[in-house]
């Protein structure tokens, strides 16, 4: 398999605190690639040695071909990134901002950026000074200057936590565009789970600074069944009706819920049947896992 990036065992300790631990991250030309995790996991961590924003105390990372070193200037000019909160000039504009950043890559391209302010919708505002900025604008502009130099390589930690469903659909849409038709690989990290069901085709799961997992998100909905929701008042009773009925295939999830993952059950004989042997059903669905399912099934076990 060909991997743009790749980490090698790597591991960061602070004051003997282990906070990367072994972290083997292995991401395909191509993919987007979903970095997930609880809080203080390790994500930014990984994602700033990556970058050779910190090093690592032991092993290394593999970017488009060569070993990341203090002297890798000619691959990150290939690579775009956002790490925790992006440092913009705040006296000056959008379009300012950006071509101090054209100059500082040694990429000078006035029509890039116009491209750019377009794509993440700040056209209209880019004469405004960005201290008169939105929470949300500012991660706009940060995204604006990731994309600028067309990376082959981006790096987003946490890229859209400010913005709303709206401006999160837009910047969904915009990753999937230069991904699909700019051939960029993203590596991107963020809380948003459903999100990034949606948005990646790989992922991996980062607790207590080990990587737990590293999938397809194909692979994780193979494992994810339909199954049914039963909310009823009674648990006990519905269970013992279910085995009557020769449902086996079930849980009982809490005091309310039961799961049936019995493909064969006909929901309209199950209610009928809840119903007359007089037992309050609340509600009844069929349900597919998510990938938030999923992350707190693993998430869970390691505990
Ligand atoms: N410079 C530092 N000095 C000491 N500890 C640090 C430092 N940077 C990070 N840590 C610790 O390392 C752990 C991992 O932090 P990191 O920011 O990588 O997690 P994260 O997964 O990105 O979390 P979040 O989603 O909350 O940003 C945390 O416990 C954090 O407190």
């Amino acid at each position: 398999m060909d991997y743009i990036m790749e980490t090698v065992g790597v591991r960061k300790a602070y004051k003997g605190n282990v906070v990367v631990d072994d972290v083997n991250i292995h991401i395909p030309k191509g993919a987007i690639y979903g970095f997930v995790g609880p809080n203080g996991a390790g994500k930014s961590t990984v994602m700033k040695m990556i970058l050779n924003l910190i090093q690592p105390d032991a092993g290394d990372v593999q970017l488009l071909g060569e070993k990341v070193t203090d002297h890798s200037y000619e691959i990150f000019k290939k690579v775009g990134s956002i790490i925790e909160n992006p440092y913009f000039y705040d006296k000056m504009t959008a379009r300012q901002n950006l071509e101090l950043h054209c100059e500082y890559m040694g990429f000078p391209n006035k029509e890039r950026i116009d491209e750019v302010l377009h794509l993440v919708d700040l056209q209209n505002v880019e004469g405004k000074q960005v201290r008169h900025y939105s929470l949300g604008m500012k991660q706009r502009l940060a995204i604006a200057r990731a994309i600028l130099a067309k990376p082959e390589f981006l790096i987003l930690d946490e890229p859209i936590n400010a913005l709303d469903p709206e401006g999160i659909r837009e910047m969904r849409t915009l990753f999937q565009r230069l991904n699909r038709e700019d051939g960029t690989t993203i590596f991107i990290s963020s809380h948003i789970l459903s999100e990034v069901d949606l948005l990646a085709d790989t992922i991996g799961i980062i607790q207590h600074g080990k990587l737990l997992t590293e999938l397809s998100i194909e692979e994780i909905h193979k494992h994810q069944t339909d199954y049914i929701s039963l909310q009823v008042d009674d648990v006990t009773r519905a269970a013992t009706l279910l085995e009557n009925m020769r449902i086996k295939d079930f849980s009982v999830l809490d005091k309310e819920f039961i799961h049936i993952y019995d493909s064969d059950v006909s929901g309209k004989a199950l209610s009928k049947a809840i119903i007359e042997n007089g037992i309050g059903l609340e509600s009844m669905g069929r349900k597919q896992d998510t990938l938030e399912d999923f992350f707190f099934q693993l998430t869970e076990e390691e505990k």
